[in-house]
């Protein structure tokens, strides 16, 4: 079973259709680039599978919950347990450390992890995004390549299923967006499927599939070597 199974979603604002006919299933542990001219729709979708946004019709199912029949506390609730997000400026609270900065979604549980847990998964992401030595140096230090890695660190917190990433390199020079693209792929070995939103080829070339978004759907593209 895919862990995220889109079937038929369409999109409007005010009766205005944004894209119709939208179908995707992602697998457990794959990478998924959505390409598409400015416009056409692609936050709105990485919205709606982010929980963010309700889709107007068609059928969202994520690791066998039915997101496009819950409310908005539900999709919350989801969110919570089972997404990431991450978009191409993370908002960070400059005067506090790095590390500070990814305890921030902890602030808000209801029910403390252990801390040691914690801290450890932390160590770990952190010497795998190589920003081990920069967790206590403070955000308005770090260049907007560190502070993206931050920023995935944050979103995987709480180990989501799912990482949505809405041009999470836009923002970043050829060689900075490649270090957070490895990043992201390597987030593959354990598990986690992520879907990118890019205008760059660069990025599309370092996902397991590629799809155009069009008014009428996804396409899927050939990968050429
Ligand atoms: N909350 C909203 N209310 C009304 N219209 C919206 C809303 N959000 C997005 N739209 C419209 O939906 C369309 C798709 O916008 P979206 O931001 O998803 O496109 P995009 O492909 O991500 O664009 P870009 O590549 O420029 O970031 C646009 O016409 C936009 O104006």
């Amino acid at each position: 079973m895919p862990l995220v199974a889109l079937t038929s979603i369409a999109k409007e604002f005010k009766g205005s259709t944004v894209f119709e006919n939208v179908d995707l299933a992602v697998g457990k542990g794959t990478t998924i680039a959505i390409k598409g001219k400015s416009g056409i729709g692609k936050s709105t979708l990485l919205n709606i599978v982010a929980g963010l946004e309700k889709t107007t019709s068609g059928q969202y199912m994520l690791d066998g919950e039915d997101l496009s029949q819950m409310n908005l506390n539900d999709l919350s609730d989801v969110r919570k347990r089972k997404i990431g997000y991450i978009s191409q400026h993370s908002p960070m609270i400059p005067k506090l450390t790095a590390l500070e900065n990814i305890v921030v979604p902890l602030w808000f549980e209801k029910k403390r992890e252990n801390s040691d847990n914690i801290t450890k998964r932390i160590e770990q992401l952190s010497y795998l995004f190589e920003i081990n030595h920069l967790l206590h140096h403070k955000i308005e230090k770090l260049s907007g390549g560190e502070i993206q890695r931050v920023g995935i660190i944050r979103s995987l917190i709480k180990e989501p299923r799912l990482l949505v990433a809405d041009e999470p390199t836009g923002a970043l020079d050829d060689e900075t967006a490649l270090i957070v693209l490895m990043c992201l792929n390597e987030l593959k070995t354990g598990g986690v499927s992520v879907i990118i939103a890019t205008h760059s080829a660069m990025v599309a070339k370092h996902c397991d599939e590629v799809y155009q978004l069009t008014k009428e759907g996804l396409i899927r593209e050939t990968l050429s070597c």
